[in-house]
C-alpha cells in the first residue's frame, strides 16, 4: 500500500513539533504524524506521505519549507505550494486549493505511484484528497478533527453573526466542503462514538456513512509513567531529565509554596478550550488554593498583542482573572514551553506532586490530552461533552463534569486532590488502559483493516469531480499546442484537419490547448462547427479564463489570482465617457474579468493606446489592455492574458515552457508568442505581428504556411512532435533560436 496522508494547515514538521504555536497547530497536526510514522511500520503498508503546505516566511522555521522532509526510510513529509510562501492562518488558504489539488497531482504523476488511498484531514484538506482520490480512482478516506456546524453552533451562542462567521472563518464555505466531504468518503475515520454521533451527526445520520470509530494513540515512549523516575533500572533519555529540571526551576518562580500539588491545563488558546471556567472556579475556591497551585499552558506565544485576536482574548481574559481573583503565588502562565520533552514531564511532574489534569473545553471532539495524561498517570477531570466520555469508560482514570456547573468542577478536583485511593486508582488505571486501548499501532492495525477493504471497490462515483480524468492527463504531458482559434487554427479547413490528426498520433504526450480572445460560448460554437474535438484545455476571454477537459471545468485557482485589484465598474465608468468606444454588446461579450469595447470613427488602434491609459490610470484598478485586429479593445485584469495564463498552465503542469507550442496571428497572441515559449506565427499573421521587437530571449518562428498549415510547419520546425526522445533540448534550443 501507498497511503498519502493530507493535512495542509498549521505548522508541520518531523521534529521539535511546535505544539500550540497558534490555533492551527494543535492535535491534528500530533495526529497525522503520530498516524504516518506507524504507518509506515506497518509490513502491509510500502509508503506513507503526509503531504502539507510549504511555508517560506522569515516568522517561521526554515524547516517549514522544505520540500520534502524524511521522517523514516518509508514516510516522508511532501510540501507543495498553497497561495505564496506566507505562513497564513486556514481559513485564508481556501483559494488555494484548487492549485495544491493540481500540484499534488503533478508530483503524484512524477512519482509514478498510484496511492492506494488518499486521505484528507479537517475540511481543507479533505476536500484536496477528494479530488486527488477522484483523478486516481482511488478510495477517500476522510477524519474532520473539528467541524464547522458545532464551530458555527458555539459561535452564534457567542453573539456572533453569520455574516460575521463567513467573512472573518469563511464558516459557510467550510460546512459545505465538510457536507461535500462527507458524502464522497469511501470512509470516514471518527475518535469515538460521541463524535460519529454527535458532531458528524448533525450532517448526517450515522447509518448513512461509511463510519469507521478508531481512536487515536499516544506516543507511549514519550508518555511513559511518573514513578519510572523512582525505578532505578529504567533508562531515561537525558533530554527529558533536563526538560523536568527546567520546568520544575521556571515553574516555581510563579508559586509562593512551590511543593503542593499541581492542577494542570495544556491545550491550544481557543476560546472554545473555555479556561476561564478553570480559572474562575480556582479562583473562587479558597479551599482548591490552600490544597494545590494551578499552571495553565495555553500555547506558546511571545507578545500578545502579535496574536490573532482569538488567541489574544483567550491570553488576556486570562491574565485580566488571575489579578481579579489575585492568584499571583498560585497561578503560573508560562510563555514558552516545547512540546517534546516539557509535555510529557509535565504531566509527570504534576502527577508526582499528587496533582491533576483539567480540561474544561465546551467540547472536545477526542482530546488527546486526556490520553497523554492517563499514560503518565496523572488522573483527569476533563469536559463530558465529546470524545472523553469514551476515554472514561475505557481508561476510568479520572472524572467527567458538566463544565458549566462550577461546583461540580471544583468538587471533582479537590476530591481527586485529596482521596489519595481514589487518585491511585484512576493513575494505575491510566497508565495500564492507554496501553491497552489507545497505541498507535492498535490504531493503524485497525486502520489497515478498513482501508485494504476498500482497495478493491473504490466508490469513485460518489466523488463530485468531473475534471479528474483530464487533470491526470495534463499532469502526465510533457509538450503542449496551444493555438488560437480564428485565423490560425481554423481557415484553411483541409489543414486543420491535417493538424487534427497530428495531434492525434501524438496525443500520449502531447496536450491540445486553445487560447482564444472569444468567450467559452463562442470558442465551443467555433469547435462544434469545425468537428475539432479533444481539448484539453481552453483559454478563453484573452486569457482571463481557464477551463479543462469535455466537462469544462474552470481552473478557479487562475480566477483566485485574477481578482485582486480588479475593478470593472470604474473601469467602465471612465471608459463609457470616451467618444470614440462603443461598448461591446454582443453576446458573451462582457466577462466578470474581461471589459470589452469598439475602436469606433476614425481613430487608429496606435492614437487610441495613450488615451486609454490615461482614462484607465485614474481608475486605481490594476489593468491590462489590449488591442487587436486595430478594432478591438479588451481591458482584463493585470494579471490576465493569454501569455500569462499559458506560462501559468506550464508551471502548474509542470511542462517544460520550450515544449509549450504557441499559435497565433495577431496582436493578442503577442505575449504568449514572444519568450521561451515554442512561438509560431502562422504566414496569414496581422500587420501587428510583423514588425514585433523581438529581443535575444524570444523563439519565434515565422511560417510560411498559413493556417493550421502554418502550425504544422512550426510544430515540426521546434522538433515537438514524435518520441520523447526527439525533443529539443536546452542546447538544441539555443542552436534553433539562432536559426530563427
Ligand atoms: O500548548 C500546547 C497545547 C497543546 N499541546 C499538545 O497539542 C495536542 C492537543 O490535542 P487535543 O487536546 O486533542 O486538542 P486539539 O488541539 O483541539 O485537537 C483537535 O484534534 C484532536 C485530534 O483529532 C482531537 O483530539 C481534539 O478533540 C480536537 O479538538 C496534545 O498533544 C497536547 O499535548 C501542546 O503541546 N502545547
Ligand atoms: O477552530 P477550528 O477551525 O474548528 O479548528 C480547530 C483546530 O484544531 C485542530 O485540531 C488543531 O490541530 C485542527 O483541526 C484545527 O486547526
Amino acid at each position: 500500500m501507498y497511503i498519502q496522508l493530507v493535512s495542509i494547515h498549521g505548522l508541520v514538521r518531523g521534529r521539535n513539533v511546535e505544539m500550540g504555536a497558534d490555533a492551527d497547530t494543535g492535535g491534528q497536526i500530533r495526529y497525522v504524524l503520530e498516524l504516518a510514522k506507524t504507518l509506515a511500520k506497518h509490513p502491509a503498508v510500502d509508503a506513507v506521505d503526509l503531504f502539507t503546505r510549504r511555508i517560506r516566511d522569515k516568522r517561521v522555521s526554515s524547516d517549514y519549507g522544505q520540500d520534502i522532509e524524511e521522517l523514516s526510510d518509508d514516510c516522508r513529509i511532501v510540501r507543495l505550494p498553497c497561495g505564496g510562501g506566507r505562513y497564513i492562518r486556514k481559513e485564508k488558504l481556501w483559494p488555494f486549493l484548487d492549485d495544491y489539488i493540481d500540484a499534488m497531482i503533478a508530483f503524484t504523476t512524477r512519482e509514478g505511484r498510484t496511492p492506494t488511498v488518499v486521505h484528507g484531514h479537517y475540511a481543507d484538506a479533505g476536500y484536496v484528497a477528494k479530488e486527488v482520490a477522484c483523478a486516481y480512482g482511488v478510495p477517500f478516506v476522510f477524519t474532520g478533527h473539528s467541524l464547522g456546524k458545532p464551530k458555527l453552533d458555539y459561535l452564534e451562542e457567542e453573539g456572533w453573526s453569520i455574516e460575521q462567521a463567513n467573512k472573518e472563518l469563511t464558516i459557510e464555505h467550510r460546512i459545505a466542503v465538510e457536507q461535500e466531504c462527507l458524502v464522497a468518503a469511501d470512509a470516514v475515520i471518527t475518535s469515538t462514538r460521541h463524535e460519529r454521533d454527535q458532531q458528524y451527526g448533525k450532517y448526517h445520520k450515522s447509518d448513512e456513512l461509511p463510519f469507521h470509530i478508531i481512536p487515536p494513540g499516544t506516543d507511549l515512549d514519550r508518555f511513559f509513567p511518573y514513578y519510572d523516575y523512582e525505578m532505578p533500572t529504567v533508562d531515561i533519555d537525558e533530554q527529558f531529565k533536563q526538560a523536568r529540571i527546567r520546568l520544575q526551576a521556571d515553574l516555581s518562580r510563579f508559586y509562593k509554596d512551590p511543593a503542593k500539588p499541581l492542577i494542570l491545563a495544556l491545550c491550544r488558546p481557543d476560546r472554545r478550550k473555555n479556561i476561564g471556567a478553570l480559572v474562575q472556579a480556582f479562583g473562587a475556591s479558597k479551599e482548591l488554593q490552600a490544597i494545590a497551585n494551578l499552571a495553565i499552558f495555553a500555547g506558546i506565544r511571545d507578545d500578545i498583542e502579535s496574536m490573532p485576536e482569538n488567541e489574544q482574548r483567550v491570553l488576556t481574559d486570562m491574565l485580566l482573572a488571575m489579578d481579579r481573583f489575585n492568584l499571583y503565588g498560585k497561578l503560573a502562565i508560562p510563555k514558552n514551553h516545547d512540546s517534546e520533552y516539557e509535555v510529557p514531564e509535565l504531566y509527570r511532574l504534576a502527577a508526582a506532586s499528587g496533582g491533576v489534569f483539567v480540561n474544561t473545553a465546551f467540547v472536545e471532539l477526542f482530546g488527546l490530552t486526556a490520553i497523554e495524561s492517563s499514560a503518565t498517570g496523572l488522573p483527569f477531570v476533563v469536559t463530558e461533552n465529546g470524545g472523553p466520555q469514551d476515554i472514561y469508560e475505557n481508561c476510568e482514570s479520572g472524572l467527567l463534569v458538566n463544565v458549566n456547573d462550577q461546583e461540580q468542577l471544583t468538587s471533582a478536583m479537590i476530591e481527586l486532590l485529596t482521596d489519595r485511593q481514589k487518585w491511585d486508582t484512576c493513575s494505575s488505571n491510566g497508565v495500564n488502559r492507554v496501553r491497552e486501548h489507545y497505541t498507535w499501532e492498535t490504531h493503524v492495525r485497525h486502520y489497515v483493516d478498513a482501508i485494504s477493504k476498500l482497495e478493491s471497490q473504490p466508490t469513485v462515483v460518489n466523488t463530485s469531480s468531473t475534471n479528474a480524468p483530464v487533470r491526470q492527463r495534463l499532469a502526465a504531458l510533457d509538450r503542449i499546442l496551444i493555438t488560437d482559434i480564428d485565423n490560425t487554427l481554423i481557415g484553411d479547413d483541409a489543414a486543420c484537419e491535417r493538424l487534427i490528426k497530428l495531434l492525434q498520433e501524438n496525443r500520449e504526450h502531447m496536450g491540445f490547448g486553445i487560447a482564444s480572445g472569444r468567450s467559452l460560448e463562442l470558442v465551443q460554437e467555433a469547435l462544434d462547427e469545425h468537428g475539432i474535438k479533444d481539448i484539453d484545455v481552453i483559454i478563453s476571454s484573452v486569457g482571463s479564463e481557464i477551463y479543462y477537459g469535455p466537462e469544462l471545468a474552470p481552473d478557479r485557482g487562475w480566477s483566485n489570482q485574477l481578482r485582486s485589484k480588479w475593478k470593472p465598474e470604474r473601469i467602465r465608468a471612465v471608459l463609457d465617457e470616451l467618444d470614440f468606444l462603443h461598448y461591446q454588446d454582443r453576446d458573451y461579450a462582457q466577462r466578470e474579468f474581461k471589459v470589452s469595447y469598439d475602436l469606433v470613427g476614425d481613430i487608429t488602434a496606435e492614437e487610441a493606446e495613450p488615451l486609454l491609459h490615461e482614462a484607465l490610470d485614474s481608475t486605481e484598478s490594476a489593468y491590462s489592455l489590449i488591442l487587436s485586429h486595430g478594432a478591438f479593445v479588451d481591458v482584463l485584469p493585470h494579471r490576465a492574458s493569454k501569455g500569462k495564463a499559458v506560462r501559468f498552465l506550464a508551471r502548474k503542469w509542470d511542462i517544460p515552457i520550450e515544449r509549450v507550442a504557441t499559435a497565433g496571428d495577431s496582436g493578442n497572441d503577442r505575449d504568449m508568442l514572444q519568450g521561451r515559449t515554442a512561438g509560431v506565427v502562422v504566414g496569414n499573421h496581422d500587420a501587428e505581428l510583423a514588425n514585433l521587437k523581438l529581443t535575444k530571449n524570444d523563439r519565434i518562428y515565422f511560417a510560411e504556411g498559413c493556417y493550421a498549415e502554418g502550425i504544422i510547419e512550426g510544430l515540426h520546425h521546434y522538433r515537438l512532435l514524435g518520441p520523447a526522445a526527439d525533443l529539443v533540448d536546452e542546447s538544441k534550443a539555443e542552436e534553433l533560436e539562432n536559426a530563427v
